[in-house]
């Protein structure tokens, strides 16, 4: 197959049931995961879940010990699968003293039709960034470098493992941009990030492992809704302490602003409760689990390391 071919019709990739080791640890134990086009599928996962793991094999950069694996209907790591992916992992070795154009050329290079230069400052937000030597950028500014050359070569298929850490706002917001772009064009991206808004905002589907197992996957809605958690917020007398121990409340606490959040199990029951306990309360707030919220509750406690993105 070239590039020149059409896409094989189905998934771009898919893992089935893929077994790997790593020393001691059962990284992968029968991971099941399927990646079609013109869609973002995210991948979730506290650290060590697994999530780099599967990108690697994915990528062919490691084998799997058991399983199929398949890009674009080829064995990973096959040179016409390579020219179709992209990729930005979640570390990378550039040369130091290259400026970011002449890394963006050499990258181009390798591919048959790459995007131009210009479409690739646009996407990733590198205005005024291609004299400048690579290492002499700040860690925000590398990082949109490495987003620029993984859609260079105009891949159908892209890998961004955590493309936002360490982005200020605004870059976040132009990497999000560029990624909606590029699946209206048709790519497929798998994403990882510990962001859950990020995973929220971008997703068609979300795949959620825990210990190299599919935990939960679906469209954010049904992964969502497979916890009956909500929060309930409102300013009230009542302390936190006491309403921590009635049936259904999972959490109480006061935030910042001094109101009561709590985290409950069917939150008609506790605002009924509230309501009747203290008659002067207001501004009461009721939602719906969200996906960090989910994810805690699948994953078996807090993941420390979840932020919220802006
Ligand atoms: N080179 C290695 N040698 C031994 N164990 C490894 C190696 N690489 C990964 N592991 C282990 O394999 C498991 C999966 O790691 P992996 O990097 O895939 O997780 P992850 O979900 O990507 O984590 P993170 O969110 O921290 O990036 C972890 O328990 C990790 O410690």
């Amino acid at each position: 197959m070239s590039t020149s071919d059409p896409i094989p019709p189905g998934p771009l990739a898919r893992l089935d049931g893929v077994r790997r080791r790593r020393g001691t640890v059962q990284a992968l134990d029968g991971l099941d995961l399927v990646l079609p086009p013109g869609g973002v599928t995210a991948l979730l996962g506290v650290n060590g879940a697994g999530k780099s793991t599967a990108i690697e094999i994915l990528l062919g950069l490691q084998p799997a010990d058991a399983g199929s694996v398949r890009v674009f209907g080829l064995p990973p790591g096959a040179p016409a699968a390579r020219q179709r992916t992209g990729v930005m992992l979640q570390q990378a070795q550039l040369p130091d003293r290259l400026t970011v154009g002449e890394l963006l050329a050499l990258t181009r290079s390798w591919y048959t039709a790459p995007r131009s230069v210009a479409d690739c400052v646009a996407l990733a937000g590198l205005d005024g960034l291609l004299p400048r030597r690579y290492g002499r950028l700040s860690g925000g500014q590398q990082r949109r470098v490495q987003f620029a050359l993984a859609l260079c070569g105009r891949p159908q298929l892209l890998f961004l493992d955590e493309p936002t850490t360490g982005l200020d706002i605004d870059a976040r917001r132009q990497v999000w941009r560029a990624i909606r772009s590029l699946v209206e064009e048709g790519v497929g991206v798998l994403l990882t990030t510990h962001y859950l808004e990020e995973a929220d905002a971008l997703a068609d589907r979300v795949v959620v492992i825990d210990a190299g197992r599919v935990r939960a996957s679906g469209t954010v809605a049904e992964v969502r809704a497979r916890v009956t958690q909500g929060r309930v917020r409102c300013r009230s007398a009542l302390a936190p302490e006491d309403v921590a121990a009635w049936p259904g409340v999972h959490q109480a606490a006061l935030d910042e602003d001094g109101a009561l959040d709590l985290l409950v199990d069917h939150a008609e029951a506790v605002v009924r409760r509230l309501l009747d306990a203290d008659p002067h309360l207001d501004r009461l707030d009721v939602r719906r689990a969200g996906l960090a919220e989910a994810f805690s509750a699948m994953t078996g406690g807090d993941a420390p390391d979840l932020q919220e993105a802006a």
